[in-house]
């Protein structure tokens, strides 16, 4: 059995009136999932990701690798478990500069990490291997010199994720609408990149969130399908349309 890697129960988030986006969320994410995250506008999906990555106040438990994010450290679940936004908002600098200050973070280190095991290596991340998931999106090489603000929106969805997939350390990766600003071409390229990593052995990334309005995108990518909705949030035995 795959091993389980986020264990969410009853996560409820309300809004600052009080009145509820959504209750009660309680699945499993495990190794090989690609969890599709489908509802309506306005549904909480977004609302739950950010949950998930601590980034918003939840009730309920989260847990990875069977503990909590102030167990492991905050800084160091957040690095484990990306969030990855559909656009980058007002960043300062470049790329490059964003990819260097991240790589630079303490909570990267193994040694400040209450996840690591015995004989864990800090692995400095390769900007090279950045630059080469860049090329792999359509992104080219002197894009990453360039401030974000000069970027299109497609060319900056498709950086955030270079940056984050080029980072190696997210074992869960939280996608909200990771290709809305993109043509159905440079979708694709991500689509594939990501179904890959997934399948590869060697590949630091286990299980994905993803986030789509796309129908087509989540058969796609999905392995399972879990949906919000006014009545709560349920999981579909599969996709439905298959
Ligand atoms: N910071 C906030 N303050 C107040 N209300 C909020 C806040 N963030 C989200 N909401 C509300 O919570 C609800 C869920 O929003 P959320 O962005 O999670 O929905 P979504 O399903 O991701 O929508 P979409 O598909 O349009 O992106 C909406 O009614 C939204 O207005």
């Amino acid at each position: 059995m795959s091993e389980t890697l986020l264990q969410l129960r009853e996560i409820s988030c309300s809004r600052n009136d009080g009145s509820p986006i959504f209750s009660d969320a309680t699945f499993n994410v495990n190794d090989g999932d690609v969890l599709v995250l489908r509802g309506k506008s306005g549904a909480g999906k977004s609302t739950l990701l950010k949950c998930v990555a601590h980034l918003n106040v939840y009730k309920g438990e989260i847990l990875f690798r069977g503990k909590s994010p102030k167990a492991i450290g905050v800084p160091t679940y957040r690095t484990h478990v990306l969030y990855v936004p559909q656009r980058p908002s007002l960043l300062p600098g470049t790329p490059k500069d964003f990819f260097n200050t991240i790589s630079s973070f303490s909570s990267r280190d193994p040694k400040n990490s209450r996840l690591s095991k015995k004989g864990d290596r800090n692995v400095v991340p390769d900007f090279n291997q950045a630059i080469e998931v860049g090329r792999s999106f359509g992104l080219d090489d002197e894009l990453w010199d360039r401030e974000w603000g000069s970027l299109s929106g497609g060319e900056s969805q498709r950086m955030v994720l270079a940056v984050a997939i080029g980072l190696d350390a997210a074992e869960v990766l939280l996608l909200d609408e990771p290709t809305s600003a993109l043509d159905p071409e440079s979708s694709k390229s991500v689509e594939t990149y990501l179904t890959n990593e997934m399948k590869s052995p060697e590949a630091t990334l286990k299980a994905i969130i993803w986030i789509t309005h796309s129908e087509e995108q989540g058969r796609r990518v999905g392995t399972r399908f879990v949906e919000i909705t006014a009545d709560g949030i349920r999981e579909e035995p599969r996709d439905p349309e298959v």
